[in-house]
């Protein structure tokens, strides 16, 4: 299935993308495409159009419409666990019925999401309030998909918070309980613990000592934590009612879930009218991905044009580039969505699975990655294809001009990847300086850059709810799109367990309740020296 891509990926050896635009005045507009929302273009890449439709053609060799209609409509698309994943159902707001093995689901979602809007109202209005009057501060308890989601959400939507101010906690490490509860009143705060299962352990240890800490402070637990959880009889069990418990369906994948109640912590920042329009981002995403031809489709250009990279060229990792500050989570967010549904090495079918899976994201916010690892990205030995999001304008008209060198900035680096500095040039610049000889050839060398490493840019008028709705969906999609490709299941995600049940029969010997017995020298060692040196 690869061959004729690898064939044509030998054919581009000595091209430069800058000649392509040369060669194509139209090239951008032919190798971009948009919604209402969003626009990608991914001409600064090696694509040609040879390229693009035999990455196209992949599409129909796996029946990825066939998936996309399975997936849609409820099938038990995750085979390993036998479950749907109906993510999407979360925000099918003006749909129609959705079926899970012959029962509609839209009722349960329709009647979650208004419990969701009425608690929030609550909270926000001071309905529901805590020993000490209204609530100022929400901490959110939670871990992976129920934490980084609406963490990420959170902070992208700043300028709409007119709620409590949000607080999330994932780290089992105490330090980040005791810093976020360091200058909270344990009176006026509200402790919302968000997991799937209510068993993971740095949730339920975290949620144990907020509640201490509540219990200590004259707050009461009784009245101010709320659980969101498929566990409903654990969350009972821990000592929060059901009125405050929000459940959903075991076909919500844990990375997929913030359209619903684990979404809850964003809709208390800021409101279920806003949250509503987040929804409606993602639905316009689906409607999108559902209708839109293969060449115009964003997520599965953004699918072909990662596989084309990762799978063709052999380029290990993908950089995710926000400029916009307000994204500085998404990276962390794309990781889990990206590597802990991709990042495997069996197909669906449980044979081996031939050659790289989804490559390894990274990434940080820009202007500030380029004073740190765009010295790499520019002049290192891997090229890294890299992924520039940025907004057409900001939410502080009063710093129109800090916008202007934000996007000034964004457009540079993905310029500057793609033309390089050649030797004539670098020595030319040398020259100038007055250096000569062989100092000159020296410093040249070191001011070359080779040019020709490939990015793709998506743009968007702001960063509102809307938008960020269709992004989130947008890569969940893409994630989809490439899974379907490569034959993983992308639901599914084994090769967490490994750890943490290592990490259980590691605690009790940490805490000197059994001994090392069986351990290897170099965890035996480490258990010694920590055990030495704690308290
Ligand atoms: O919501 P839970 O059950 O606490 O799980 C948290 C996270 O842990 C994981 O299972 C990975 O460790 C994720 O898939 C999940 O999002």
């Amino acid at each position: 299935m690869w061959q004729e891509l690898k064939a044509l990926h030998d054919r581009t050896q000595g091209r430069r993308i800058v000649g392509q635009f040369k060669e194509d005045p139209e090239r951008a507009a032919r190798f971009s495409a948009q919604t209402d929302a969003l626009r990608l273009d991914y001409s600064k890449t090696l694509i040609d159009a040879s390229i693009r439709a035999a990455l196209i053609a992949l599409c129909d060799r796996v029946d990825l419409a066939g998936r996309r209609a399975a997936m849609f409509g409820g099938a038990l698309v995750n085979e390993t666990e036998h479950r749907a994943a109906l993510h999407t159902a979360l925000r099918n707001l003006d749909g129609g019925p959705v079926l899970v093995e012959g029962q509609d689901v839209m009722p349960q979602v329709r009647s979650g999401l208004a419990r969701m809007q009425d608690f929030s109202r609550a909270l926000r209005d001071g309905t529901l309030s805590g020993s000490g009057g209204a609530i100022t501060d929400v901490i959110s308890i939670g871990i992976g998909g129920s934490d980084l989601g609406p963490a990420m959400a959170t902070l992208a939507l700043a300028p709409y918070h007119d709620g409590p101010r949000l607080h999330y906690v994932s780290n089992v490490d105490g330090a980040h309980l005791a810093d976020t509860l360091k200058g909270l009143d344990p009176k006026t705060t509200w402790v919302n613990v968000s997991s799937k299962t209510f068993t993971t352990v740095e949730t339920m240890t975290n949620a144990h000592s907020a509640r201490d800490w509540m219990q200590r402070g004259g707050g009461d637990p009784a009245r101010q934590f709320s659980a969101i959880s498929c566990a409903g009889a654990l969350a009972g069990a821990f000592g929060i009612p059901p009125e405050r418990v929000f459940g959903f369906a075991d076909w919500v994948g844990g990375r997929y879930s913030i359209w619903g109640p684990i979404g809850l912590p964003l809709m208390i920042a800021v409101g279920p009218d806003t949250f509503v329009e987040f929804l409606r981002g993602g639905q316009a995403m689906d409607a999108h991905f559902r209708t839109a031809a293969w060449g115009e489709n964003l997520p599965v250009l953004m699918a072909l044009t990662g596989l084309w990279h990762s799978r063709v060229c052999g380029f290990p990792t993908r950089a995710v580039l926000p400029y916009d500050q307000r994204l500085a989570r998404l990276p962390a967010y794309l990781q889990q969505l990206e590597m802990e549904s991709n990042g495997k090495s069996v197909a669906m079918d449980g044979s081996a699975l031939e050659g790289r899976s989804g490559p390894i994201v990274w990434g940080e916010p820009g202007t500030n990655g380029q004073h740190a690892f765009f010295q790499l990205l520019h002049q290192g030995t891997d090229v890294v294809p890299c992924e520039f999001l940025i907004a057409a304008r900001g939410h502080e008209p009063e710093m129109a001009h800090h916008h202007r060198l934000l996007m000034a900035n964004c457009l540079a680096q993905s310029k500057a990847l793609m033309l390089g500095r050649s030797l004539d040039q670098a020595r030319a610049m040398m020259e100038a300086q007055g250096m000569q000889g062989a100092e000159l050839e020296r410093q040249a060398r070191h001011r070359v850059f080779e040019g020709n490493r490939p990015s793709v840019t998506l743009s968007y008028p702001q960063l509102t709810p809307f938008v960020l709705g269709q992004l989130i969906a947008l890569y969940e999609h893409r994630v989809f799109v490439e899974g379907v490709i490569l034959g993983i299941n992308s639901f599914d995600q084994f090769g967490v367990e490994l750890g943490k049940e290592v990490a259980t029969w590691l605690t009790p010997i940490l805490a000197g309740d059994e001994t090392g017995e069986g351990l290897d020298g170099s965890t035996l060692a480490l258990v010694d020296h920590l055990r030495q040196h704690g308290g």
